[in-house]
């Protein structure tokens, strides 16, 4: 009852209002009724979107489980609301501690994940963040009785392939050779078809498991990391950003609270349409125009001072690819002695290289999906936040 520590073991660390985190507490539809949600990397760039997004848009939530390895400040304003939110320190890589998090529960969202394209870590741990990690969220899901599970996977698992096939305006039905060699697409293929694989699993109480996939292409919004390297960087350069890349590649990208409401339709649709929508997998889109990566990062960068200097015949495409083979050379001499992980290498200089855009109505054909946000607010938006950055020029 109760127990500060989250997890069965204790290492889980529960701050805030504290909540039963037992696996002794049975199926859903136990203590936390019908309307208990869990959000497992909920104190990421998405997850915390997810977890706002839930808590203004989903009327019948009575408690909220913000499970996350770094447990961010911000939690500690929603602990006032009608609400009841919980944090929950704890490890995916944990089966014991994500049990725990998730017993009682009616539906989990999984945004919990290691998004590493840059060589910071281990391809070991990639995959035990992602993969195990993953397997722990079924597994908890099957033991506790919890029905509805989301997970957030990525277009990364279609492509861009390894031969840097272009996919143009594709759909969840657009055949495409998906051929993976680093450990993030990799691992979130694995993880995927692992949530998909569940669906049907009997869960504890002996009602079957309902799960989906979403798979965002590049997510932007309020948090972005790489923005805000792009920002800095420019910022450091006086004011400019030099284009690597040609205008003609053009990238998906998708508004994070584009993204994070339709985690929670479908979260809430789950039920109702477990025939239609479950063992689905749905690319996450919105208006956000077809752009190549530099010209979108310029949509938001330019208002706020930056502008892109074209240096095609300056930086011809294999001079790029010496560069990134450089710094990967480099990353791997460095390694015993200091991280060093650019945002060029071989394998970024491949997906920002490659054409990858999606054009898709499934998910409002499905449930109803139609964006939040427009373009205009997504990019107001956006500009806001970046103009509010320490160090901005405005
Ligand atoms: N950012 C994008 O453009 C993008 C695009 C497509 C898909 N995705 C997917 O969306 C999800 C969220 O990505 P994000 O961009 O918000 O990344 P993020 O790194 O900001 O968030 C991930 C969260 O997971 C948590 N986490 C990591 N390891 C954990 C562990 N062992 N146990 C518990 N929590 C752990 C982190 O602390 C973090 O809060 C990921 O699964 C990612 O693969 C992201
Ligand atoms: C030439 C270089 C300087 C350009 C660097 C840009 C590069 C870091 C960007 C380009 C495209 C970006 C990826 C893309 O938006 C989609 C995803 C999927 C998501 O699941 C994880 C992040 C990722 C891989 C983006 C990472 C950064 C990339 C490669």
């Amino acid at each position: 009852m109760g127990q500060e520590g989250g997890g069965a073991s204790g290492r889980g660390r529960c701050v805030g209002r504290l909540a039963r985190a037992s696996t002794e507490d049975g199926p859903s539809g136990g203590q936390f009724g019908y309307s208990g949600s869990v959000a497992a990397g909920g104190c990421g760039f998405l997850g915390e979107h997810v977890v706002r997004m839930l808590l203004q848009r989903e009327p019948r939530l009575s408690e909220l489980r913000v499970f996350d390895l770094h447990l961010g400040p911000w939690l500690e304003e929603l602990k006032t609301g009608p609400v009841q939110v919980t944090a929950i320190q704890g490890d995916v890589t944990q089966a014991h501690e994500v049990a725990a998090a998730v017993a009682g529960a009616h539906v989990v969202i999984h945004a919990a994940g290691l998004v590493d394209v840059f060589g910071r870590a281990s391809p070991e741990t990639i995959h035990k963040v992602n993969v195990q990690g993953t397997k722990n969220v079924i597994e908890a899901c099957v033991q506790t009785g919890t029905r509805f599970l989301v997970y957030t996977s990525s277009m990364e698992v279609v492509g861009p392939n390894i031969k840097g096939h272009p996919f143009y305006r594709g759909n969840e039905d657009t055949p495409y050779e998906a051929v993976h060699k680093h450990p993030y697409p990799c691992s979130k293929a694995q993880a995927e078809r692992l949530v998909l694989e569940a669906n049907g699993r009997e869960v504890r109480g002996g009602l079957p498991l309902v799960t989906c996939a979403l798979r965002p292409t590049g997510i932007y919004g309020e948090g972005h990391q790489i923005m805000r390297d792009f920002y800095h960087q420019g910022l450091r350069l006086g004011g400019r950003l030099f284009r690597a890349i040609p205008a003609s590649v053009e990238h998906g990208r998708v508004y994070v609270g584009n993204v994070a409401w339709m985690h929670v339709l479908v979260a809430r649709e789950l039920e109702q349409r477990a025939a239609l929508v479950g063992g689905q997998v749905y690319f996450c889109y919105d208006k956000s125009p077809y752009k190549s990566y530099e010209d979108f990062n310029m949509e938001f960068l330019g208002p706020c001072g930056l502008r892109l200097v074209e240096t095609r015949l300056l930086a011809p495409y294999w001079l790029l690819m010496l560069l990134a083979a450089l710094n990967a050379l480099l990353q791997w001499l460095l390694r015993p002695l200091l991280l060093y992980a650019p945002l060029l290498n071989p394998y970024t200089l491949a997906v920002a290289n490659t054409t990858f855009t999606v054009s898709t109505d499934k998910a409002q054909r499905h449930f109803g999906y139609e964006p939040l946000f427009s373009w205009e607010d997504s990019r107001t938006r956006t500009i806001r936040w970046v103009q509010a950055m320490e160090g901005s020029a405005q």
